[in-house]
């Protein structure tokens, strides 16, 4: 089989940072290239997968989204990813170019290794890898740790050398981009962006280039064709938890929990939004989405919450036969308090 390697991209970033909205965007903008879409969410509710395929982009049909939804990507390479590769690569009509969207939890390192696995490696190339920073975040503070609290926590606890989870991740979320889009910019001024710029510089050694965006809009030219070929260059990418555990101890999520809460109508949609502003500021909720049943309203409302900013809209009208409900998904840290989380929103329908 003399066949070209499919590149494939892999979008990373954390929760939030607007993954979901530049692929909507990309699938848009394509020209006529066959996308395939593997799509992978921390959280029982797909609701990524719900809006890519709502957007009936002609070149990624439904058929051509697939969502991993068996945790996060990165600890389930063998068992869900190799095998989904494996299908897709099988199909008759191969498409051009694969997408891959990580939850906003994953480390893209082992997933890009997974590109050296002898069946991947002879049929696909990652193009490259994305790194979606949500700007206004990180001019917010939310990825730096309080640094003297850290060295203080240190003095008193010696085996204690890592930094906040949150910071972690982004920094290796940075680690392994070929590209970074700083996202969201229509949320700070220039200088704050300024600011963004050179934060995120110093927390990748490698420098990759820096573009702006807002709302994900980045031309598909400049996101697909990289032609990096990313999986040869794995080593010079490593994540903190590979840099400290050389010996292969494996790595988990048990910093963040997430869980779906299911409720009724709500009949004052204003009213609930502000409660779950309330709610999420209490608890620190780091991520919180889903659709919510507005009573008397033909239409699903689509909720997104990254931190307490809360964006909703009506999506699309119920289906027939689709039993109408609100579902939200709630992701924190594991210390939330999931209890009085859950019992809040429940007490708001
Ligand atoms: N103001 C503003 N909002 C944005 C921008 N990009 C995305 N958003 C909003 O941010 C929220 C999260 O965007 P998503 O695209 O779902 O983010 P994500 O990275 O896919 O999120 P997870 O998959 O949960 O990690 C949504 O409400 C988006 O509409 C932007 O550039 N500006």
């Amino acid at each position: 089989m003399n066949q070209q390697k499919i590149p494939a991209t892999v979008i990373t970033g954390f929760l939030g940072a607007g993954k979901t909205t530049m692929i909507r965007n990309l699938l848009t903008n394509a020209g006529g290239k066959k996308i395939a879409l593997i799509i992978n969410e921390f959280g029982d509710l797909g609701v990524d997968g719900e809006v890519l395929k709502g957007c009936g982009a002609e070149n990624c049909t439904e058929d051509d989204i697939i969502e991993l939804t068996n945790g996060c990507i990165c600890c389930t390479v063998a068992d869900d990813f190799i095998p989904t590769m494996t299908k897709l690569l099988e199909r008759e009509q191969r498409p051009d170019h694969i997408v891959i969207e990580t939850s906003g939890l994953a480390l893209p390192q082992p997933l890009v290794a997974a590109f050296n696995w002898p069946d991947i490696r002879t049929q696909v190339t990652v193009d490259g890898v994305i790194t979606v920073v949500d700007s206004a975040a990180v001019a917010a503070g939310r990825f730096a740790d309080d640094h003297d609290a850290v060295d203080a926590r240190r003095a008193e606890d010696e085996s204690l050398d890592h930094e906040s989870p949150i910071e972690e991740l982004f920094e290796d979320q940075l680690t392994c981009a070929d590209l970074i889009v700083l996202n969201k910019t229509d949320l700070i001024d220039v200088a704050g962006l300024g600011r963004v710029r050179d934060e995120v510089a110093s927390r990748t050694v490698r420098k990759p280039v820096m573009i702006e965006a807002k709302n994900g809009e980045v031309p598909a030219g400049i996101l697909l064709g990289l032609g990096i070929g990313t999986e040869d260059d794995i080593a010079n990418r490593k994540s903190h938890h590979e840099l400290e555990h050389e010996d292969g101890v494996p790595h988990d999520h048990d910093e963040f929990d997430s869980f779906v809460v299911e409720l009724g109508a709500v009949a004052d949609p204003a009213g609930f939004v502000e409660a779950l502003k309330t709610i999420i500021s209490t608890h620190d909720v780091l991520r919180l989405k889903g659709f919510v049943d507005v009573s008397g309203k033909p239409m699903r409302l689509q909720l997104q919450a990254v931190g307490s900013r809360i964006d909703h809209y009506f999506d699309r009208a119920w289906g027939l036969g689709e039993t109408r409900a609100t579902r939200l998904v709630v992701i924190g840290l594991h210390e939330m308090d999931e209890g009085a989380v859950r019992a809040a929103i429940e007490a708001l329908a």
